[in-house]
């Protein structure tokens, strides 16, 4: 606890208005355990989950079928990593792509995807069909990507290097979106203190404003009763629930609650003076004590159908 102090005081001040309890610091210092999604894209849960099993000891992740916590060294070093019957995601990372209700056929734009964890499980979700806009503004993260979906089989996948706020001219193409936001990572602290050290408040602030013209440009984008989905792995509310009501404010858009077996938390609905629409309360907050977790944030959001 004291280290999170001394390594960066004005995150542990802001975070204390946030979360005062001793069980958020308590898991924030603590490391984060390991988990990883089957992907059925290539391989049988069952039978996966059967040969690991003589290895490693495995947990089901309550919200995901294919998802699974491992406990011991070396899941890295497996055959099944290494011919991409796995893959290594945050057992809460797992949950926008299940909020999003993709189908077989469906056009869908993923317009933040590198390194592809959810693009991923989206295309396994579609079964390779129909057809998923896997985009990025980085050039480096853009080979990272493309090389995930071809160690995973993710075969109806299309390529962009765009800033998302281009995608904002498909007026109501996209029968699906999701928005895994760049964000400030405080979700990512517990896998590397980095995070809490690169934290600034001015940082959050400019990161907001760009995930307002990100989500604005995505609710253009998506056609009427589409279903957009806003992630991240933060837990500033400007980066979260201030950005969901930048869209209400500034849309017809609607939120539905999402329905998953997963532990969260009340939404903030007031921060330092600003007031947010009520609606926040269907979103979800997931502090890491809440799973033992990263901390995570989703909005599940509807464009209503004329
Ligand atoms: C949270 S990560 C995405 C993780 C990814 N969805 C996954 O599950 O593997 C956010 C991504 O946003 C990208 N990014 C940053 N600014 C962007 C922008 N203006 N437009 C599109 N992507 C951007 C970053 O390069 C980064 O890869």
């Amino acid at each position: 606890m004291d280290e999170l102090r001394d390594t960066n005081r004005a995150f542990f001040d802001k975070y204390s208005e946030i979360d005062d309890s001793r069980e958020f610091l308590e898991f924030m210092a603590k490391p984060l355990r390991q988990s990883f999604r089957v992907n059925t894209l290539k391989a049988e849960v069952g039978e996966v989950v059967e040969r690991l099993s003589s290895h490693f000891e495995l947990e089901q992740v309550p919200w995901v079928e294919e998802g699974f916590f491992v406990y011991g060294e070396g899941i890295t070093n497996t055959p099944e990593f290494s011919l991409g019957l796995i893959f290594m995601q945050e057992a809460s990372s797992m949950i926008p792509p299940l909020a999003l209700d993709v189908e077989p056929g469906m056009l869908v734009l993923d317009m933040a995807a590198s390194p592809g964890a959810k693009t991923t499980q989206m295309s396994a979700y579609m079964e390779n069909t129909g057809c998923i806009i896997a985009n990025d503004v980085k050039y480096p993260r853009i080979n990272t990507l493309i090389s995930n979906l071809q160690k995973f089989g993710a075969v109806n996948v299309r390529v962009t290097m765009k800033d998302g706020r281009y995608f904002g001219r498909f007026r109501e193409k996209f029968d699906r979106i999701l928005l895994d936001a760049p964000c400030s990572n405080v979700g990512m602290i517990r896998k590397n203190y980095k995070y809490l050290k690169l934290w600034r408040q001015r940082d959050v602030e400019a990161l907001s404003r760009l995930q307002k013209s990100l989500i604005m440009a995505a609710y253009k984008a998506l056609r009427p009763g589409g279903v957009l989905v806003y992630s991240t792995c933060t837990l500033d509310p400007e980066e979260n629930e201030e950005v969901v009501d930048y869209l209400l404010s500034n849309t017809d858009a609607r939120l539905e609650r999402i329905d998953l077996p997963v532990k969260s938390r009340e939404p903030v609905t007031e921060f330092r003076g600003k007031r947010y629409d009520e609606e926040v309360r269907k979103c979800l907050r997931i502090h890491p004590q809440d799973n033992d977790t990263e901390g995570f944030f989703v909005a599940k959001v509807v464009k209503p159908d004329e």
